[in-house]
């Protein structure tokens, strides 16, 4: 169903990665990126420019574009990620019950997700700029056991959770759902959906239990350098079919991220500078 969205012509077998892993590590940095080609540094920016052309006409954009701050918001976001003396990015507590949290009042994001999804990674992607903070990432599923927090400065915090499924912990639903239900600081949820695999049974689970909870939650499409255009398109608008119908506190945009390759990590710091009320954007009139 979803091919005849696709342009013809899309061959399944090209990467979306535009950048060899070699050079990722240098992209922490949006000014670092930013010596790259203008096109290059645009699609990192934003996932979505280079899926664009490979999408029928007939597809409305609309939803995929609604956050698109300037590249000097972006660039100003990135900033709340670097460490100073009077802005430290630490990690904070871990906790495995909702009453061993601490109430705090700056505002807190958390990343849910299958278990090898890839929230730790993607936590380390966004704390690249600040290396001391250990994120712990594996290969093998069920590796973030506890809800791990991270602080940044006074600006907000990171939460990394255990994933749900395979070797997950037995006691995944007692620890998490409480938290998503009665964090009362709790800004906004990150549900991440592997891009190269799309929407499995369990992930619809959590989408599910994140309606139930009638609080703001995110769609992250997570792994976008490992699989071909063509099945990362059919899965992402598979994925948006279902947020257009079946959702109603689900942000209509899902953020495609690779951490392997830094894309989508600028543009998802800046999301969550704003929806923190962070930074101020200067202009959205333009985008
Ligand atoms: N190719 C690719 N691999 C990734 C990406 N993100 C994570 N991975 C890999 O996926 C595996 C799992 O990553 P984690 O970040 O530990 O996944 P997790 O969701 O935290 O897993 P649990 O803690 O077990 O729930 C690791 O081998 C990562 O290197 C990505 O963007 N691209
Ligand atoms: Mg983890």
């Amino acid at each position: 169903m979803f091919s005849l969205r696709l342009r013809p012509w899309l061959q399944s077998g090209f990467q979306v990665c535009c950048v060899s892993r070699h050079s990722a590590h240098k992209l922490a940095s949006l000014h670092k990126a930013s010596t790259l080609p203008q096109k290059k540094v645009q699609s990192l920016i934003y996932p979505f420019s280079q899926l664009d052309a490979y999408l029928d006409r007939s597809v409305d954009r609309t939803a995929f574009q609604l956050f698109h701050p300037s590249v000097e918001d972006v660039m100003k976001a990135e900033k709340l990620f670097c460490s100073s003396s009077t802005h430290k990015i630490d990690y904070h507590i871990s906790a495995e019950r909702m009453e061993q949290i601490p109430a705090m009042k700056q505002p807190e994001v958390c990343f849910i997700g299958r278990s090898n999804v890839g929230k730790s990674s993607l936590i380390k992607a966004l704390f690249s700029l600040a290396p001391e903070v250990e994120v712990r990432v594996s290969k093998t599923p069920g590796h973030t056991k506890k809800m791990n927090f991270f602080k940044v400065g006074k600006s907000f915090t990171l939460v990394d959770m255990p994933g749900y499924g395979h070797r997950a912990p037995k006691d995944f639903v007692d620890m998490v759902e409480p938290y998503l239900y009665a964090r009362k600081n709790l800004a906004r949820t990150f549900l991440l959906v592997d891009g190269s695999v799309g929407l499995q049974t369990a992930d619809r689970i959590a989408l599910e239990m994140c309606e139930e909870t009638r609080r703001p939650y995110v769609m992250v499409v997570t792994k976008t350098d490992k699989c071909g255009r063509g099945a990362l398109l059919t899965n992402l608008l598979n994925l948006q079919d279902v947020v257009k119908t079946q959702t109603t506190s689900c942000f209509p945009q899902p953020f495609l991220v690779s951490s392997m390759e830094f894309s989508g990590i600028y543009l998802l710091r800046c999301f969550i500078a704003h929806i923190t009320g962070s930074i101020r954007l200067t202009d959205t009139s333009q985008s």
